[in-house]
Formats: structure tokens, sequence, C-alpha cells
């Protein structure tokens, strides 16, 4: 493993060079890797794995559209697609891929399975983490993993097929065999990862809360309406509202910030902008400041991850948050959005 300086702070990393395809591929050569749930992490992980050389099989519940899904994908029902519990007892590499609140219903199921020598899998600290709330209490005699890719499934399985690599996080909570770490690697390598970086379960989920909370979704999405709203409220077009607000934001501006870091965009704007960015920067720093203080406190004192469970365990948990989401589509914004986005040329 690598020691890698992040800006003055040395971490342990592990690279592709560092830990090639074909040596993932020895290390789980015996393994059956089922992986359980087709959601949005299933499909990519599952998908990179295959299309790596590994054995994988897939458990989903049958009367589900993510069935047909995987059907679609090319997993055959009854040679590598089957119901969760056959998977369950096929796979010597569980990957518990099912959303957080199912996981929870699926546990007694997978527990059972879970004989000594099995290996438990999570792509997120929380069923364990927060295990007086889940109930999620794995033998002594299993090991148990994370590997958590830092992104959406879509993108894990789409860079992959462009050459790409997500990075990801991993880490071990349970070693029984001597060889968690090297299986854990082999897996984060196995689904496609860029580099992998180490963590615990507890830092994973603290962190993963607070980003798709805070800067990732939850603040973005709230930070992009409340300057919308208020160039609308000042008289200006729906158009020029949403140019000013996001599309020159996906468009333009973060993928400068991508290729080269916050001062190569800034390089790259007038000194105009800059001067007013640098001077304004620290004042929104500061004034949201104490909400990702309180965000932090409810992650941790496990208030995220009951309200999450409570909400997501409930039957009508999807169509309830697809009206959501609906919301959202449908609100000004997001419809002058959607008519900015088919005026791209490349959209044409
Ligand atoms: N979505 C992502 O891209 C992403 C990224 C990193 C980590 N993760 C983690 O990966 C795991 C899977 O997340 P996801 O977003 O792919 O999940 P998801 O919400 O898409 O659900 C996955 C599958 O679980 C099934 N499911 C839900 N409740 C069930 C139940 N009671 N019994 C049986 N099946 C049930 C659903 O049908 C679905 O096929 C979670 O731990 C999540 O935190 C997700
Ligand atoms: C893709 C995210 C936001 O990084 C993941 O954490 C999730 O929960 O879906
Ligand atoms: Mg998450
Ligand atoms: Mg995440």
């Amino acid at each position: 493993m690598a020691k890698i300086n992040f800006g003055g702070t040395e971490e342990n990393v592990v690279t592709r060079e560092e830990f090639p395809l074909d040596k993932a591929r020895e290390v789980l050569k015996n393994e059956t890797i089922a992986v359980l749930g087709y959601g949005v992490q299933g499909p990519g992980q599952a998908l990179n794995l295959r299309d790596n050389g590994f054995n994988v099989i897939v458990g989903q519940r049958k009367d589900s559209k993510t069935w047909e899904k995987a059907l679609k994908d090319g997993w055959v029902e009854g040679e590598t697609l089957f119901e969760l519990e056959e998977a369950c007892e096929r796979g010597t590499i569980l990957q518990f891929l099912l959303s957080d609140a199912g996981q929870i219903a699926a546990w007694p199921m997978v527990q059972k399975a879970l004989k000594p020598g099995k290996t438990l899998y999570f792509s997120h600290g929380f069923g364990v983490t927060f295990s007086d709330r889940t109930g999620i209490v794995p033998s002594k005699d299993v090991d148990v993993i994370l590997v958590a890719p830092k992104g959406s499934g879509t993108s894990l399985r789409r860079m992959f097929l462009e050459g790409k690599g997500l990075n990801s996080s991993f880490a071990i909570y349970q070693d029984a065999s001597g060889n968690a770490r090297e299986k854990a690697v082999a897996l984060g390598i196995g689904v496609g990862s860029g580099y992998l970086f180490e963590t615990d379960f507890k830092k994973e989920v603290y962190s993963d809360l607070t980003g798709e909370r805070g800067t990732l979704m939850g603040a973005l999405a709230g930070i992009l309406e409340a300057q919308y709203n208020l160039l609308r409220k000042k008289g200006h077009s729906p158009s020029e509202s949403f140019n000013e607000t996001v599309e020159e934001l996906t468009e333009s501006l973060i993928l400068l910030v991508a290729e080269n870091g916050m001062d190569w965009m800034y390089a790259n704007c007038s000194t105009t902008a800059q001067r007013g960015a640098l001077d304004w920067k620290n004042k929104f720093r500061d004034a949201v400041a104490p909400v990702f203080e309180e965000l932090y406190e409810s992650v941790a004192t496990g208030e995220e991850a009951q309200r999450s469970i409570d909400t997501n365990s409930q039957p009508d948990y999807r169509e309830k948050l697809d009206a959501e989401l609906k919301e959202l589509r449908d609100s000004e914004m997001w419809q002058a959005g959607a008519q900015v986005r088919k005026l791209r040329p490349q959209n044409n």
C-alpha cells in the first residue's frame, strides 16, 4: 500500500498499478460474488465485476422491475440471476447492496446464509455503525468489509465503460480469515475503482451522510434555488436566471474545477469575477458553517440514520420519494432547466 501525501497529510492508498486486475482475479478466483440488490450500486458493481472477469451472480426479488432490468443486462435466471435467498446460499462473498433500510428487513435471511468463512461486503458503513437501530450484528467468524464508491452507481458503470475509474474508500470491520484486507482491495479494484483510500465504517458513514446532505446534493440544490429565486424576484427572466445559476456551472465552470482545481477555474474567468468571487467566498463559507455543524451533529447522534430508516421502511416509500422528486422537476427553475437542456446544440 502506497503512502501518498495529500496537501501535507500522508494517507494509505491503493492504486491500480500497485494492485492490478490480474492480482485481484487471483485473490478472488475461488469466490462466488453474490450482488444482492439491483438498484443503483448493484448494476454498476455487478456489471463491472462481470466484465472484469470475476465469478458474479445477482440476487433480486423476482416480482420487481429491477429483476427485469437484470434480465435485460444479460443476467440469466437460474445461472447468474436468483431470488435473494438462493443467491445468499450460493455466494461466498455477499455484497449487501439493498437500500440501507431494505437491509434491515433482509438481514435475518443474509445472517442465516453467512456460514463461517464467508464474507459480508457493504458499500456503506450504515448497517453496522448504527447497529443499535438496524439490528445488523455479524457473527465473529465472517469477514466484514466495505468498498464505497464515491459517486453514483450510474457513474461507476459509465466511467468503467469510458476506461475511467471512480475513487472508492475501503474499510475492514472484521478480519476473521486473516485475508479480509486483500479481499476488500481486490473487490475495490474489481468494481472499477480509480484509486482506493482507507477509512473505517464509522468515518465512512459520517462523511457520506454529511456529503450527500451537504455540498454534493442538499446544499447544492439549496444554494442554487436561493440564487435563482433572488434573480427571479429582481425581475430577471427564467432563461437568464437559470443560465447564470446552473447551466454555466454545470457546462463550463465546474468542468474547469474538475480538471485543475478552483484556482484554475478562477484564473480562467475575468479579473472582475475573480475579485468578486474571492471577496464573497468567505462570506458564504461563514454563513453556512453553522448549518454544516448542525448537519454533522444530526449525523453523529444517529438522527439522520433514524429518519432514513423510518421513512424508507414504509411500504409506499418509493411512491412518496417519486412525488417529492416530481415536485422538484415541476418547479419553474427545473422546468426552465429542461428547456435549456433541449436547446443545447449537441442535444439537437
Ligand atoms: N446509489 C448509489 O449510487 C450509492 C453510492 C454509494 C453507496 N451506496 C450504498 O449502496 C447500497 C445500495 O444502495 P442503492 O442506492 O443501490 O440502493 P437502492 O435504494 O437503489 O435499492 C437497492 C435494491 O434494494 C431493493 N430493496 C429495497 N428494500 C428491500 C427489501 N425490504 N427487501 C428486498 N429488497 C429490497 C430494491 O428493490 C433495489 O433493487 C446502500 O448501502 C447505499 O448507501 C449507494
Ligand atoms: C452517490 C452518493 C450520494 O455518493 C451515495 O452516497 C448515495 O447514497 O447514493
Ligand atoms: Mg450515501
Ligand atoms: Mg456517497
